[in-house]
């Protein structure tokens, strides 16, 4: 179910960091459309080889991005396995992960309720085709189109894929994903269908606190301890947004709310009168 590219039709850049399992790099792939050879420029992320017998988990991760297609996914364009080497080759987005763009550039407040209906249309159309995608985070976001308040174009986000499964990344990686996966993911190591509603409000902590990391202060104990006594992240001073991260990550799966009631409560707050005098430049960004 996979288009399998060459080896040596990749051509290889700088590192431009890692993820779990594997490392990402820069590079490009040659398209052999009749006779001139046309280059497209590609992320290669690469599984670390000690972890080569997560392969499976990695490409399936993969595979379940290239079956469905939207606009705000990633569009994976194949595989390329060579000697002990497992390649995933992604289409190549223009300003990378949303997590660092967010901690160097201030974005406006219409700007990041733009980027959270995105992601929010994005879980609608994964949660009608039944898809769970697992590892909802700002570090998987990609962002495609800055956006220009000048120009008045807007931002323009793409999910990546959820990389290896929960199952095979052990209880301790997974504890590093405190506060993003789902209290039940973590007792479980499977996938609820309301897992992602959990990661989504951590997504939108981050989205509205300038890419801060939600619990960067706690050491795996303490995190655990967090999700023990039922916590809930730092409040947000607007507290409709603050509602919508609550509702979102409640700990029963079934009290979270569906993707278009969470759409319906984004629509309310882009329309919110905080917003507009968020807009006129009345309130402090
Ligand atoms: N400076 C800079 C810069 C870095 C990356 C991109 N582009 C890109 N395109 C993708 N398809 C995936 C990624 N990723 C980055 C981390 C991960 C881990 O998952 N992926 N970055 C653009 C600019």
């Amino acid at each position: 179910q996979f288009h399998m590219i060459r080896h040596e039709d990749l051509v290889w850049g700088e590192s431009l960091g890692q993820g779990s399992f594997t490392h990402v790099y820069r590079g490009a792939k040659k398209d052999q459309r009749d006779t001139e050879t046309h280059t497209t420029e590609v992320l290669l992320k690469v599984l670390d080889a000690e972890h080569k017998n997560s392969w499976e988990s990695f490409f399936e991760a993969a595979s379940l991005m290239s079956q469905i297609s939207h606009k705000h996914l990633l569009l994976v364009y194949g595989v390329s396995v060579h000697k002990s080497k497992n390649v995933m080759v992604q289409e190549f987005v223009k300003h990378g992960a949303l997590d660092l763009y967010l901690k160097r550039s201030a974005v406006s407040l219409s700007w990041k309720l733009d980027v959270a209906k995105q992601l929010a249309c994005t879980l609608n159309f994964l949660e009608e085709k039944n898809i769970v995608h697992g590892n909802i985070c700002a570090k998987n976001l990609l962002l495609a189109r800055e956006g220009d308040p000048n120009s008045d174009t807007s931002p323009f986000i793409k999910l990546s894929d959820p990389g290896i499964g929960v199952a095979l990344l052990g209880k301790e990686v997974v504890l590093d994903r405190i506060p993003w996966v789902a209290p039940e993911v973590l007792e479980t190591l499977e996938l609820g269908q309301q897992c992602d509603k959990w990661s989504f409000g951590a997504t939108l902590w981050e989205i509205f606190n300038g890419g801060e990391v939600p619990l960067h202060r706690l050491d795996p104990i303490q995190k655990q301890q967090f999700y023990e006594c039922h916590s809930q992240l730092p409040c947000l001073e607007w507290t409709e947004l603050a509602d919508l991260i609550s509702q979102c990550m409640q700990y029963q799966p079934e009290l979270r709310p569906s993707s278009r009631a969470i759409i319906r409560h984004l629509n309310s707050l882009i329309t919110s009168d905080y917003e507009i005098l968020h807009a006129s430049g009345t309130l402090p960004e």
